[in-house]
């Protein structure tokens, strides 16, 4: 845990320069309440504000630092054909490519829907980072997790390396080391997910939601901050990038969250609980109900808090979909609302979450789609949502 703390991008010892920011929409004392979450009520300067958890600054991810490497990456005057990719024999790696639409297609559905209306290479960026991503969590869930070692990681993490350098070790890494040559993509939050994989093998209780936000930043707020390089941001967006990267993670921390409860009594058969302990005590709960698989009044109490929070961070998340290239916001705004929908049917479960895993039928899943493109092709706001109202 110390390990996972004293990393540069989400160091709670360092000065909070970023502030994350939280639209003044949402700052209502109720929501904010119940969701385990507090803004200074006066200030309205939107670069001032900042989240805190408990009364405790939760977030001091420095994603300030990674958006500026980003944009100066953005701004240099290297083109890509005064450095073409030295690992990047056309052939070999559209072949690569392919495989990666492969997976993504036979994993991760929607997700791979959602990429088809995006311009040719920036679906094959998508599948490039979604393949890295499903690889790196298959250390530490799949088949041959059992064989992880410490090693294991170190040599991924050294692996991640050599493809920012423009060295990769198999074709897969070739699609990621050809995207990160196109597109501005910073290597610290891919090194963050690794860390978070550390994390996972290390830990299996969360104290409370502190603890339990960094984990999620680690393993999915991360993939926000991978995808809005590639995704790209609206020309006509009058907010700060910072605020949309914010929005971005916020997706991510949105969709662990909804996984995490979704998954409760999966996790409970591998000793894992991803709920805050603090919070399980306040209603009166702790493991051995997680274990024995009985949903009382207490639980579904509780319950009921944990999807508000989940539910809080898809809210902040859509502040910044319609701020990203035009292109790009459908599959962003698909994969918001399936999620809800999950928080959905863990509700319509009568938040039976310890022996039901919730399901959305795929007729509701393409119901949302029509819904989801209509709230894309509307304009990213021009004023800040606190001047609006
Ligand atoms: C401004 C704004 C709102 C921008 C949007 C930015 C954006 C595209 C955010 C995407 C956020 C997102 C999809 C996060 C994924 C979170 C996630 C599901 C993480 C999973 C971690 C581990 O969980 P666990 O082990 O509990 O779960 P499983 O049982 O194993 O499923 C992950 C598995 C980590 C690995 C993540 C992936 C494999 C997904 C990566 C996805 C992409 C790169 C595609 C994102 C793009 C689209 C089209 C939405
Ligand atoms: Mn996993």
């Amino acid at each position: 845990m110390n390990a996972a703390f004293s990393s540069a991008a989400v160091n709670p010892n360092s000065t909070p320069t970023n502030s994350v920011f939280l639209p003044h929409k949402y700052s209502k004392t109720s929501a904010r309440a119940e969701a385990g979450i507090s803004v200074p009520r006066k200030r309205r300067d939107f670069s001032q504000t900042q989240l805190s958890v408990h009364g405790i600054p939760c977030t001091h991810l420095l994603v300030h630092e990674i958006v500026q490497r980003q944009s100066q990456k953005n701004n240099s005057s290297t083109s890509l054909d005064a450095c073409p990719n030295p690992s990047s024999h056309p052939m070999f790696l559209e072949e690569a490519y392919e495989r990666c639409k492969d997976i993504c297609a036979e994993n991760a559905k929607t997700f791979y829907l959602g990429t088809q209306l995006m311009t040719e290479e920036r679906k094959k960026a998508i599948w490039a980072i979604y393949v890295w991503c499903r690889r790196t969590d298959e250390l530490v869930d799949g088949p041959n997790a059992v064989h992880l070692t410490s090693a294991v990681l170190d040599r991924w993490e050294e692996r991640l390396e050599n493809i920012f350098n423009g060295r990769p070790y198999d074709m897969l890494d070739a699609t990621l080391a050809d995207t990160v040559h196109k597109f501005p993509l910073d290597i610290k939050p891919f090194k963050d997910m690794i860390e978070g994989m550390r994390m996972d093998t290390r830990k299996n209780r969360y104290a409370n939601f502190q603890e339990l936000y960094l984990y999620c930043y680690y393993v999915a707020g991360t993939v926000g901050l991978m995808s809005v390089p590639v995704m790209g941001i609206a020309p006509e967006s009058s907010l700060s990038a910072q605020t949309i990267y914010n929005a971005a993670l916020y997706l991510g921390i949105g969709n662990q969250l909804t996984n995490i409860l979704r998954d409760v009594g999966e996790d409970a058969s591998r000793g894992r609980v991803y709920l805050p302990q603090d919070e399980l005590e306040k209603f009166g709960l702790c493991d051995k109900d997680v274990f024995s698989r009985k949903v009382t009044e207490g639980w579904r109490e509780f319950m009921k808090e944990q999807i508000r929070r989940a539910r809080f961070f898809f809210d902040l998340a859509e502040e910044g979909a319609n701020q990203l290239h035009k292109a790009s916001r459908w599959p962003v705004w698909s994969s918001l609302m399936l999620y809800r929908m999950i928080l959905d049917s863990i509700e319509k479960n009568d938040y039976d979450n310890l022996t039901k895993r919730a399901y959305v039928g795929r007729t509701k899943k393409l119901m949302a789609l029509p819904v989801a493109y209509a709230k894309a092709l509307s304009s990213p706001r021009t004023t800040p949502p606190w001047q609006s109202c």
